[in-house]
C-alpha cells in the first residue's frame, strides 16, 4: 500500500486533534479527505508526512515505518497555502525546480532530464509562458499551481494536496483538475483536502470525512454535493 496510517494520535498542549485515526491508501486511489473548518484534516495529512508529531500511533509510507523512509522522493506535497508572498523573491521556475532537489541531490548541478521535467511540470499546469516572472505577480491561483507544479516535477507517485483549491479562481480549478487526471491515467496516488469538490468531484474514488478529530465516513464520496458559495471561492 501507499499510505497507512494506524491509529495515530496528534495533541496540542494536550488537547488530542486527532483521536487515533487510521486510513489506509492503495496505489491509484484518489481520496478526498473532507470536513469541517478545524475537524484535523491538515493535522491528519501532516501526520501522514511526518510534519506533526504522533503521540500514539503509527504512519508507513510505501510500506515503511515513517521513521524509516527515505524516499520522499516518491512524494509530492503541497501545503495549505498561507497567504500570497512568502517574502522570498523566486522565479516561477525556480520555486518548481525546488521539486527535483529530493530526486537530483543537493548541489548537483540540475541535469538535461531536470530541466525538461520542470519545464513539462509547468506546461501541466498552464504556466510555460510565465516561467520567468517572479511567483509575487501571480494571482492566488497561479501561485498554487506553482506549487503543484514543484510537486509533480519530482515525477512522484504519491501527490498529497492541501485545499489545493481553496481560494483558487475557476480557470486554475479546471486545470488542475485535468492535471490531476493525467497524472492517475499514469499510475498516481492522490490524497487531498478539500471543503469543496468542484470539478475534481468526477475524480475521486472515495471520501474520508473527519469529524473532531476522527474519521466519520470513510467510502462513496458523498451523493449530495456539499459545494457551497465560500467566502474565498471566487477570488483568484
Ligand atoms: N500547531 C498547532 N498548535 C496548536 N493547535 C493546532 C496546531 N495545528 C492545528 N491545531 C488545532 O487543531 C485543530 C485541527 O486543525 P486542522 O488544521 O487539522 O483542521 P482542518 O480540518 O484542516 O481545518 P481547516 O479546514 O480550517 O484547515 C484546530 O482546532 C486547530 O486550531
Amino acid at each position: 500500500m501507499v499510505l497507512q496510517v494506524e491509529r495515530a494520535v496528534v495533541a496540542y498542549d494536550g488537547r488530542p486533534v486527532l483521536d487515533g485515526v487510521s486510513l489506509t491508501v492503495h496505489a491509484g486511489e484518489v481520496v478526498a479527505v473532507l470536513g469541517a473548518n478545524g475537524s484535523g484534516k491538515s493535522t491528519l495529512v501532516k501526520a501522514a508526512m511526518g510534519l506533526a508529531p504522533l503521540t500514539a500511533g503509527e504512519v508507513r509510507l510505501f510500506g515503511t515505518p515513517l521513521r524509516r523512509f527515505r524516499g520522499w522522493h516518491r512524494i509530492g506535497y503541497v501545503p495549505q497555502r498561507v497567504g500570497a508572498g512568502s517574502g522570498v523573491p523566486a522565479t516561477v521556475a525556480e520555486v518548481v525546480a525546488e521539486g527535483r532537489l529530493a530526486r537530483r541531490g543537493f548541489l548537483r548541478p540540475a541535469s538535461t532530464a531536470d530541466r525538461r521535467a520542470v519545464a513539462e511540470a509547468l506546461d501541466a499546469v498552464g504556466l510555460a509562458e510565465r516561467a520567468r516572472e517572479p511567483v509575487s505577480v501571480l494571482s492566488g491561483g497561479q501561485q498554487q499551481r506553482v506549487l503543484i507544479a514543484r510537486a509533480l516535477a519530482g515525477g512522484p507517485e504519491l501527490l498529497v494536496l492541501d485545499e489545493p483549491t481553496a481560494g483558487v479562481d475557476a480557470v486554475s480549478q479546471e486545470l488542475f483538475a485535468g492535471c490531476l487526471q493525467r497524472f492517475v491515467t499514469y499510475g498516481g496516488t492522490v490524497v487531498f483536502v478539500a471543503h469543496e469538490l468542484g470539478p475534481l468531484r468526477p475524480l475521486i474514488t472515495r471520501a474520508v470525512v473527519v469529524s473532531r478529530g476522527e474519521i466519520v465516513h470513510d467510502g462513496a464520496p458523498p451523493a449530495i454535493d456539499n459545494d457551497h458559495v465560500h467566502p474565498h471561492a471566487a477570488t483568484a
